[in-house]
């Protein structure tokens, strides 16, 4: 029986039935747990007195309750061999005491002889040290544990720590703490969770500590001896398919076997990090597949680097895939565009922030845009940008895109979601950093671990460090919604199963839940289109890979080229948000191809003036670093081999136009240059 049992047995017993009023009534309350053992001798006296009545001097009954105390002793003792020696010893003397009075009481006659002596002094005797038994036991039960775990707590520097209260539960250990008053603090406990880990022989990912935010001193361990997130389990269907988006995303479990659930409303911005081969993707994957079954929200994904390969079987649920550099770049544009239009909208309806109300059609009066009564607008769907491998998207556009879409986001129903291996001071801003409030961070290397997990998460025990891409799936989740003690507890995302398994799941998502999904709400739409023209209008098109319509492309120039080329025209014209209110499309080549690329090769002036223009272009999304490998697509249209560009841009250079970095050959773009 667990120390916390006995001593609310024992609150019990002095609780129950007590009148608690006056001294008298105090004492009784207070003795009325040592009454047993007096109670016990009380009645060995009356029971050793009437037995005397009925066999006092039968020479049979005289054998007969020898034999029986013999007996009673030597089942004592037998019984008592799963107790404590101290307390078999001490039961199987009271019985053999006990019955040796009786036996002679019950033949002799209870006064006779030393009787009446032995019966008070030997019986008073006997109950007095049961008593002190049991106060001994109250006594000592605050203390055993910190007694038991002293050697292991000065092992790990961190003697004279008590611990209270120890819950065992299966395979989770709760050891509630308190360091010596000014000697310790929370913080050498984070320090000693390696070295208690070394000494009970488990991962330290398998030790948590919470401490007690009132206090700098307290706090609890959580012990967690076995792995029960080493087989994977697999993605068991959609949490809440038709519910809305306010409806927390399931992805995985904890290793309590509980859900992992990544509340977006409250998260708003997610940072996903983890090193290559950690499980970013099939994380990625669970929470599409849950979001694809929702009834209010529509998704976004920009995957540039891997031009989508993973989610290929999911894209027809996508409102808008952005697979290459140019619909990447002006899908940031459109997020940008997006959210003044939505916000207004917002506004113009009554809203504070988006709330799954706003997604549907607008009969409420309280939410219209009329001068009197509902509206009956259509609804605004709540939106998700994923942004995959950002880490590329970032170089080419710079960094500080990101700061102030996700600023901006947090009331227009705009999620961002910004996946990347590592999310160092280099390839993200620590203002972009604070913009993404929540964060999943599967196994990484070294020390990268900081960069996504804020410092009291990996002070109480996270290290994801030591998973690096060994535990696949294995993650920690720190989100506003989440319950904070589980920051520091891993989970594990769910598994879409052995090949095949996730793209006929994914396929089942496309067609069940096509009648659920929303289409993309009037007003982020046209904002989207506005700013990316074809490269929003004709993103089906161009997700599943079917070339624009022919006669978009002049007819002199690959279509392919063609593509880069008015790409880049759109997302440069698009990102500024001053020329918002163009219309992108406008400036792309004629049907007729009337202006058409140089023919044949070009002079070198023209040449000049095409990477002149290209840099400007690459300048005016945003910033970032060039070098002559990005302009690998315009090489034909300039006419010129690497070499010759690798010169013209030191040249520009050294006219100030880019900036040099660290890396040769790679120039730093001066975004001023927009509008030169
Ligand atoms: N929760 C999981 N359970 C079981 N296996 C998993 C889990 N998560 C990922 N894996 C497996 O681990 C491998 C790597 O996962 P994944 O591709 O998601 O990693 P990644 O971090 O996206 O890597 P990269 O950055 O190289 O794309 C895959 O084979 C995947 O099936």
């Amino acid at each position: 029986m667990s120390s916390k049992d006995s001593a609310q047995q024992h609150e019990d017993r002095l609780n129950s039935g007590s009148s608690a009023s006056g001294i008298a009534s105090w004492l009784v309350h207070r003795a009325k747990p040592f009454t047993p053992p007096w109670i016990v001798t009380g009645a060995v006296g009356l029971t050793g007195a009437g037995a005397h009545e009925l066999w006092g001097g039968s020479p049979w009954a005289g054998v007969g309750l020898t034999l029986a105390s013999v007996g009673l002793t030597a089942a004592t003792w037998w019984a008592g061999q799963s107790t404590g020696q101290q307390r078999r010893l001490h039961s199987a003397i009271t019985v053999a005491a006990g019955a040796s009075w009786f036996t002679s009481a019950a033949l002799s006659g209870p006064l006779t002889g030393p009787l009446p002596d032995l019966y008070l002094m030997g019986g008073a005797t006997l109950a007095l040290t049961w008593n002190i038994r049991q106060m001994m036991r109250f006594s000592g039960a605050e203390t055993s544990g910190s007694d038991s775990d002293k050697g292991l707590l000065e092992k790990v520097g961190l003697a004279r720590t008590k611990l209270r209260d120890v819950k065992v539960e299966p395979n989770r250990v709760t050891v509630p703490y308190e360091l010596p008053a000014g000697e310790l603090t929370n913080d050498d406990v984070a320090k000693a969770i390696p070295r208690i880990a070394s000494a009970l022989d488990v991962p330290t990912t398998a030790i948590r500590v919470s401490h007690d935010p009132d206090s700098a001193r307290k706090g609890q361990f959580v012990i967690v001896p076995e792995d029960m997130l080493k087989t994977p389990t697999v993605w068991p269907g959609p949490f809440a398919p038709g519910e809305t988006i306010a409806v927390p995303l399931r992805l995985g479990v904890y290793d309590d076997g509980s859900d992992l659930l990544l509340p977006l409303l409250d998260a708003i911005h997610l940072l996903v990090m983890g090193m290559t081969g950690s499980g970013k993707t099939e994380g990625a994957l669970d929470i599409l597949m849950d979001l694809l079954t929702r009834c209010d929200v529509a998704v976004w994904l920009a995957d540039a680097a891997k031009s989508g390969q993973d989610f290929q079987p999911l894209l027809p649920a996508l409102d808008w895939a952005a697979l290459d550099t140019p619909s990447a770049g002006a899908m940031v544009a459109a997020v940008q565009a997006a959210i003044p239009a939505r916000t207004e909208w917002l506004r113009n309806h009554g809203y504070r922030a988006w709330e799954p109300a706003a997604a549907q059609t607008q009969t409420n009066p309280a939410h219209s845009c009329a001068a009197t009564g509902a509206c009956g607008c259509p609804g605004l769907q709540y939106l998700l940008a994923w942004f995959e491998e950002a880490a590329k998207l970032l170089r080419e556009l710079g960094d500080d895109v990101f700061t102030g879409i996700a600023q901006e986001a947090r009331s227009a129903g705009v999620s961002l979601v910004v996946s990347m291996q590592r999310a160092s001071g280099y390839q993200l801003s620590t203002d972009t950093r604070a913009s993404l409030p929540a964060a999943m961070c599967f196994g990484v290397k070294g020390d990268d671990a900081g960069f996504a997990l804020p410092e009291e998460v990996l002070d109480a025990g996270a290290n994801p460090a030591a998973w690096g891409n060994k535990r696949k799936g294995y993650v920690y989740l720190v989100s506003a919604g989440v319950d904070e003690d589980l920051y520091a507890n891993p989970a594990r995302t769910f598994w879409t199963g052995p090949s095949g398994e996730y793209e006929r799941a994914a396929a089942w998502i496309v067609r069940e839940f096509a009648a659920v999904r929303p289409e993309l709400d009037a007003v982020t739409a046209a904002a989207a289109e506005r700013v990316a023209g074809t490269l929003f209008t004709g993103r089906r098109e161009r997700a599943a890979g079917t070339p624009l319509p022919a006669a978009s492309a002049p007819a002199a120039a690959p279509v392919e080229l063609i593509e880069e080329q008015e790409s880049a025209q759109e997302v440069a014209a698009l990102v500024d948000q001053e020329d918002a209110e163009l219309d992108a499309t406008a400036e792309l080549p004629a049907a007729d191809g009337s202006v058409a690329l140089p023919e044949g090769k070009p002079s070198t002036e023209e040449a000049r003036e095409l990477l002149d223009e290209m840099v400007r272009m690459l300048a005016s999304v945003g910033g970032g670093t060039v070098s002559v490998r990005d302009l690998g697509p315009y090489l034909a249209q300039i006419g010129r081999d690497r070499s010759w560009v690798s010169k013209e841009m030191k040249k520009l250079a050294e006219a100030g136009r880019l900036a040099p970095t660290g890396e040769a050959g790679t120039y730093r773009l001066i975004a001023t240059l927009a509008g030169v």
